[in-house]
């Protein structure tokens, strides 16, 4: 099987504009949302992600994988390393654009087999915007920003109002949001009374 990826953004795509809000380089981001299996610090067995804004639309993220995060023996599961993938680029598109989206589509390309107890870091960029319709990709590396390249994948991802957390989100969780705004970092842009 050819192992040459095909055009990426498939479609012919803007410049992705960086929203004045986005935080600036350096900024470290923290969760989200507590109880985001990607990042939230309220999931015991969680990713914990870490991401920091970085220039030119490129977030940096870290992860390290543990016992709980097992496939085959002693080394990660490929459908969580997905899931790393996911929530540093979804934290890409989110930051910057400062807008809500979901995912839509994640490609992922697994090239080394990911250990406990290793940190993988994970570098992603947005790539391009086409209507609702946002691009972005990442390449995640072993034990240190310059390490051997594990993973790389590739998403769309589809801006959406925030009707879409109010009409398909679990209503004991919004209330929970709304009787606890802290859970959720974006919280001035909620205002969810269901
Ligand atoms: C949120 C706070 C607010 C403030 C924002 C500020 C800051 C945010 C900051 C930080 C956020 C930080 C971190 C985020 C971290 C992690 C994120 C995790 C993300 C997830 O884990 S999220 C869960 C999994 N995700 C879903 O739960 C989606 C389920 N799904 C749907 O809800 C619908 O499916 C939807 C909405 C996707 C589309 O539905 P829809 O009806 O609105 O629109 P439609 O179908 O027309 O698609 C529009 C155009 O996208 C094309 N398109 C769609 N899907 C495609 C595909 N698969 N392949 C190729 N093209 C596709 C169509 O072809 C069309 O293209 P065209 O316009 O060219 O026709």
């Amino acid at each position: 099987m050819s192992r040459v990826p095909p055009v990426w953004p498939p479609v012919e795509v803007e410049p992705p504009q960086r929203h004045p809000d986005a935080p600036e380089p350096g900024t470290k981001l923290g969760p989200h949302y507590a109880h985001c299996f990607g990042c939230g610090d309220a999931v015991e067995h969680g990713l914990h992600l870490h991401t920091v804004a970085d220039e030119d639309m490129t977030i940096r993220a870290k992860f390290t994988v543990t016992e709980a995060h097992q496939g085959a023996p002693g080394l990660a599961h490929g459908g969580l390393l997905a899931c790393a993938f996911d929530e540093a680029l979804g934290a890409t598109v989110g930051e910057q654009l400062r807008q809500p989206a979901v995912t839509g589509r994640l490609e992922t390309d697994f090239l080394r087999p990911v250990p406990v107890g290793s940190t993988l870091h994970i570098v992603g960029h947005l790539d391009g915007v086409a209507g609702r319709k946002v691009y972005a990709s990442a390449e995640g590396r072993l034990g240190a920003p310059d390490g051997p390249v594990a993973l790389r994948a590739r998403a769309l991802f589809v801006t959406v109002d925030l009707a879409h957390f109010v009409e398909h989100g679990r209503a004991e969780d919004l209330r929970a949001i709304a009787e606890d705004p802290s859970l959720l970092r974006n919280r001035q842009h909620f205002n969810i009374n269901p």
